[in-house]
């Protein structure tokens, strides 16, 4: 088992088999045969699509070919989505460039409300034809709001540099009403916010434990709450992903965990034109124009943008639940009122790219110079960082898979308010993302669930205070960074539970020493304290909570407002995937946190061997009870996981994972294992002269949620833009068995092989 410092354990796998290089099928001849294959499937489920969809009933016909088509009638349905359509683009890669308006975005400048259409149009439409694009679910809102500073009664999270968050508010709405923008974090927004899942098998139905925490059956993967359009095309869409073929004799299904299987593709947009151009030549007087309206007012959500480096006054959009080959041009102005947000992860995407771009291209002079200029720059740069593969608006190439890999996700962690990610694959397009379900936040086994409930730690202050005072002698003041000016009480709970003096904060650590636990504490920017900080300290970091008073802004309430910078999954070569900021790091600042699914450790390992080894266990384990077992493991100290694991690896029939993560200080008993299911944490690789550290984190918003112990990553060294974030398995300076995986961290002081 190898140890993560500060009680992060992880075990040993091998590279999982999503990671080995697949053939693109670029010609993507299944398109065609699908979507005329489903076809009848189609024009059968629009049947079922309701009234307020765009998708109206239609009689079956033959589709007529594209060039057939009425342009006109794609320009009002898909707002002007042809109007562009002979601007050369071909859908190249983004580049660093960027428009006026971009760099205003970035910078999170507020703009005046703007109507794209009247302003960009040389010849517009009559008015009524007119629709409008909707940007990225993420900023629907925030289009239809003012721009508007928060009200005292709102206010917004996150700390240090410009988020993504912060500059969001500040822009405009094309249509400028005033309804709620939903990047102002109210009380009552953050109340409904899931702070974790609870899974209980022995339940029939999911129901709510409250406005946070749901309990379910299983946990299922699917589309983010607000992806709306992409549910609809998932029921109704022609294009659906191809299926891969891997090894020999195995198949596959390129269908990712929580990403849409199927989509609205070219044969869907047809059908619709088609059906809105009968509709509207059957219709008379009025109810013409009350079609045509509707028609004009159907709305489309923008998943992507990308430049067309030969115009910059164009850009590609992609919309949520279409495949990519029903992209359309627009104009860049447009996109940067309509679609904001997008904009801005756009130009985050091409900022963090252009970096890549930079340091590979230092690599690839390195490399000339070492092979005696034998090759050529562009030879050496490919090896290092090729252009996306968007030769062709085929929807089965990767390319596309990894942008709705980017947005699923981005939107799951948007609809926890934090910052959005990206998966990149620079050296090698032909990589697979990783196959794994997204999860913002920790899915808890219920066994794991009720154990946190019933803790120490989950009991209220005044609850702790009346049963521990009698055996404590001191319980220091009210200070601290907290926000709260009449003092915090978070350094008190910190001592009952985990100070020297409560008698509990003293452990025993691995090498048979006796070390005190350290509470590490925030600055009033929500920056920890790393001043005597050692990879190997017992260390937890105290949260406040409503009940210590002080607002959701609190400097030591940072786990909570959690991710704020963006940032990228980016393929490391042999490594594997890694972590990179997309915007710097100060130190002591937090990156993320560590979801995954949490067990009791016991029934975490055991739930990971095959049958036959799980059986072995419960019948043992159900000729004891719980309590007769811990003791004997005191009396006889054993190493619990050598005892389960070995059955199973003796057989060779486990795939060791090095996805797991344990509690030194605030549970032992408890293992969150990323390996399916879990964060961007998952993809922290080790280095030996690591530049972030994992902290075990006591944190709830509201001290009536069970206390669940939680990781969280923070800097403990500067990072800039575009650098790998790395954690440390293991003490470097601890000696410890190695495996024959080779350390590929690159640093001067490295060990050579991770350890065991
Ligand atoms: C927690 S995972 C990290 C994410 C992983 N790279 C991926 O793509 O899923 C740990 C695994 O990453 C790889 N890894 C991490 N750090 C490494 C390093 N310094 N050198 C080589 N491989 C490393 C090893 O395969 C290890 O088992």
């Amino acid at each position: 088992m190898w140890k993560f410092i500060g009680g992060m354990v992880v075990r040993r796998r091998s590279l999982p088999e999503v990671l080995a290089p697949a053939k693109i099928s670029e010609n993507n001849g299944g398109h065609d045969r699908k979507t005329s294959r489903k076809r009848s499937t189609f024009i059968k489920t629009v049947d079922r699509v309701s009234s307020s969809s765009p998708v109206k009933k239609i009689p079956h016909r033959e589709p007529e070919p594209e060039s057939n088509l009425s342009r006109n009638h794609k320009i009002t349905s898909f707002f002007r989505r042809r109007t562009n359509e002979d601007v050369p683009c071909e859908n190249t890669p983004p580049t660093s460039g960027k428009s006026e308006k971009s760099e205003a975005a970035d910078a999170g400048t507020s703009r005046k409300a703007v109507n794209p259409i009247s302003e960009q149009e040389p010849s517009p439409p009559p008015k009524s034809r007119r629709s409008k694009p909707k940007s990225a679910r993420s900023t629907s809102k925030n289009q239809r709001s003012k721009s508007k500073t928060p009200s005292s009664s709102t206010v917004k999270l996150g700390t240090g540099p410009v988020s993504w968050r912060n500059s969001e508010t500040a822009r405009s709405s094309p249509n400028g009403d005033e309804s709620d923008d939903d990047t102002v974090i109210t009380e009552e927004k953050l109340r409904k916010i899931p702070t974790m899942i609870v899974v209980d098998p022995s339940i029939k139905r999911p129901f709510k434990y409250n406005e946070r925490i749901r309990v379910v059956p299983k946990f299922e993967p699917s589309l983010p709450r607000g992806c709306g359009e992409a549910k609809k095309a998932e029921a109704n869409g022609t294009w659906s992903r191809k299926r891969e073929r891997k090894n020999a004799g195995e198949e596959r299904e390129e269908v990712w965990p929580g990403i849409p299987d199927k989509k609205y593709g070219k044969r869907d947009e047809w059908t619709m034109n088609k059906a809105d151009r009968e509709a509207e030549e059957q219709a008379d007087g009025p109810e013409k124009d009350r079609i045509m309206r509707e028609i004009a007012e159907r709305q489309w959500v923008a998943q992507a943008l990308f430049e067309c480096p030969d115009d910059p006054t164009q850009t590609k959009v992609l919309y949520e639940g279409w495949s990519s080959e029903t992209m359309s041009t627009q104009l860049t102005d447009e996109t940067n009122s309509t679609a904001p947000l997008v904009m801005m992860y756009r130009n985050i995407r091409e900022k963090f790219l252009a970096k890549m771009k930079e340091e590979a291209e230092i690599r690839a002079i390195e490399l000339m110079n070492a092979l005696g200029r034998k090759i050529s720059f562009e030879e050496a740069l490919a090896k290092f960082f090729v252009q996306p593969p968007i030769t062709s608006f085929s929807p089965s190439s990767r390319f596309w898979l990894y942008q709705d890999m980017d947005y699923f996700h981005s939107m799951q962690q948007k609809e926890h308010l934090l910052g959005p990610i990206w998966y990149m694959a620079m050296s090698n397009p032909e990589q697979l993302p990783p196959f794994y379900a997204y999860s913002s936040v920790n899915i808890v086994d219920k066994e794991a669930f009720d154990l946190c409930k019933n803790s120490l730690a989950s009991l209220s202050t005044p609850d702790l205070i009346e049963k521990f005072y009698k055996h404590s002698t001191v319980f220091p003041g009210r200070k601290g960074v907290c926000s709260n000016s009449a003092g915090c009480k978070c350094n008190q709970r910190f001592n009952i539970l985990y100070g020297h003096d409560s008698g509990m904060g003293r452990r025993m650590v691995d090498s048979g020493h006796v070390q005190v636990v350290k509470q590490i504490k925030h600055d009033s920017n929500g920056i920890l304290d790393l001043a005597d900080f050692r990879v190997s300290d017992l260390r937890v970091i105290m949260e406040c909570s409503d009940e210590c008073g002080c607002p959701h802004t609190c400097p030591r309430r940072r786990l909570q407002q959690g991710q704020t910078k963006p940032m990228v999954i980016y393929h490391e070569g042999e490594k594997g995937f890694g972590i990179r900021a997309a915007e710097g790091f100060k130190r002591g600042e937090l990156i993320c946190e560590y979801t995954g699914k949490m067990f009791v450790y016991n029934q975490a390992i055991v739930r990971t061997l095959p049958k036959h080894a799980q059986e072995y266990l419960n019948e043992r384990s159900g000729k004891k009870d719980k309590k007769t077992t811990e003791e004997e493991m005191i009396e006889k100290p054993v190493d619990r996981e050598e005892e389960i694991v070995k059955p199973v690896d003796t057989r060779k029939k486990r795939k060791p994972t090095s996805y797991q993560a344990g509690f030194s200080v605030m549970n032992d008993e408890i293992v969150i294992c990323a390996g399916k299911e879990g964060n961007i944490a998952r993809f922290a690789n080790h280095s030996c002269e690591p530049n972030a550290a994992f902290f075990e984190v006591h944190s709830r918003r509201y001290v009536s949620d069970p206390l669940i112990p939680r990781v969280a990553i923070y800097a403990t060294k500067d990072i800039a833009l575009g650098e790998e974030v790395t954690v440390a398995y293991w003490d470097p300076t601890e000696q410890r068995k190695k495996t024959d995986i080779e350390c590929r961290c690159g640093t001067a002081s490295c060990m050579k092989f991770l350890p065991k």
